[in-house]
């Protein structure tokens, strides 16, 4: 690890060794010339997905946790069936506890027009074991050449642009070149698991091009008992921090371990900037359960700020203005212990300049939590952040 008194290296510097510390120690390549478009909220992530499926000509994978209601759900449905129904060969994955809201009639009507649809370890089918891990992981791939992946989920609460409660805040991030490859491994890992058929012949395997600048390395997580690399890869990336940490997580529960490592690469001069959902969240155990550490994280001087507008739901960690992730892990223990999930760590100072930019205009719409005023917080918020304890690993 290089001491924050040393100063900071060039970045380029910074980038080639923090990507030869990742493709060490997570044992997968990173790729180069890949072009990265990362999209703000519904109102531009929702046509630009809509977009690439209507304009696939071969094949369209797509898994996502959450499949709910609302146009947008009829919308993606509709698109899916109408390229199905074209020659297409359109597979959707959906993970059995996630996506359970989906309307009847938009199964029908993508499987009558010939799109297989399977589901990720539908809960009554499945041993107990086995259910407690999800597919988490958000992906669209279109004609092997296009990927789509991120924090989205398909529901009318997605749409929109973060103006009001009914309108999510997320970040996904469109991607073409050689980082496909790993964002399609992703859907066939759990495709697998789901269906006989792996790949036919509307697969054509073709070589990828270098349309931009970026490297990319995509990680995987699943669901293991002990150490899984969706936690190698965020210890990597807060240790190899010198100057500034940036995470926005909708969902923050992580374990003492990683409560310790935030802290201690605060105490050692880099600064630590946590954005969190405010008065706006659909998961309140979780949000005690990450409150239960504010103190320690305040003490140890990380910032914590709560979004304001509604809810935040994306999964982003920005590391020196150089290098970043995202994809689909939260900061808690149900992604980096118990589901399968998608990351990918970007690194490149000008696709990390631009999630920097919407991470500074969020702080600008979220209220910081005042180190004072929280150790003065009321007795009932203690006893509901100890109340959750018992159940913060399933969080
Ligand atoms: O799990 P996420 O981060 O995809 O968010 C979806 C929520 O679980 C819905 O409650």
């Amino acid at each position: 690890m290089t001491s924050v008194e040393q100063g900071p290296r060039p970045a380029e510097v910074r980038i080639q060794h923090l990507r030869r510390r990742l493709e060490r120690l997570m044992g997968v390549a990173a790729t180069e010339g890949n072009e990265l478009i990362a999209l703000r909220n519904g109102d531009q992530i929702f046509p630009e997905m809509l977009d690439a499926i209507k304009a696939a000509e071969h094949t369209i994978d797509m898994m996502t946790f959450v499949y709910w209601r609302g146009q947008i759900a009829r919308d993606f449905a509709v698109a899916l069936a109408e390229r199905a129904a074209a020659g297409v060969r359109v597979r959707l994955l959906l993970d059995g506890f996630g996506a359970m809201r989906i309307e009847r009639d938009l199964l029908d009507r993508m499987g009558e027009a010939g799109v297989r649809i399977a589901w990720f370890r539908k809960p009554l089918w499945l041993s107990p074991l086995k259910q407690n891990h999800r597919c988490h992981r958000k992906a669209l791939i279109v004609d092997e050449h296009t990927a789509f992946t991120g924090g989205v989920g398909i529901a009318e609460e997605w749409c929109g642009d973060a103006r009001n409660p009914g309108e999510w805040r997320d970040t996904h991030v469109k991607v073409r070149g050689p980082a496909v490859d790993g964002i399609a491994a992703a859907f066939s890992q759990n495709w697998a698991e789901c269906h006989d058929e792996l790949y036919d012949d509307r697969d054509r395997f073709t070589e990828h091009e270098q349309p931009g600048d970026c490297v990319v390395q995509v990680i995987r997580g699943s669901a293991s008992i002990g150490w899984q690399d969706m936690q190698t890869l965020i210890r990597v990336m807060l240790t190899s921090a010198e100057q500034r940490f940036r995470l926005a997580t909708a969902y923050f529960a992580p374990d003492t371990y990683f409560v310790d490592l935030l802290c201690a690469t605060a105490r050692r001069g880099v600064t630590v900037e946590i954005l969190l959902p405010g008065p706006y969240t659909d998961q309140r155990a979780c949000r005690l359960a990450g409150q239960y550490h504010y103190e320690r994280l305040l003490e140890a001087g990380v910032t914590i700020h709560q979004f304001q507008p509604t809810m935040m739901h994306a999964k982003v960690m920005t590391v020196d203005g150089v290098a970043s992730l995202i994809g689909s892990t939260n900061f808690n223990r149900r992604s980096m212990n118990h589901d399968e999930e998608v990351m990918l760590a970007v690194l490149d100072e000008e696709f990390t300049a631009g999630l920097d930019r919407d991470f500074e205009e969020d702080l600008r719409r979220s209220a910081p939590v005042d180190p004072a005023r929280w150790r003065r917080r009321a007795a009932l918020q203690r006893m509901l952040e100890a109340a959750v304890l018992p159940i913060r690993r399933f969080l």
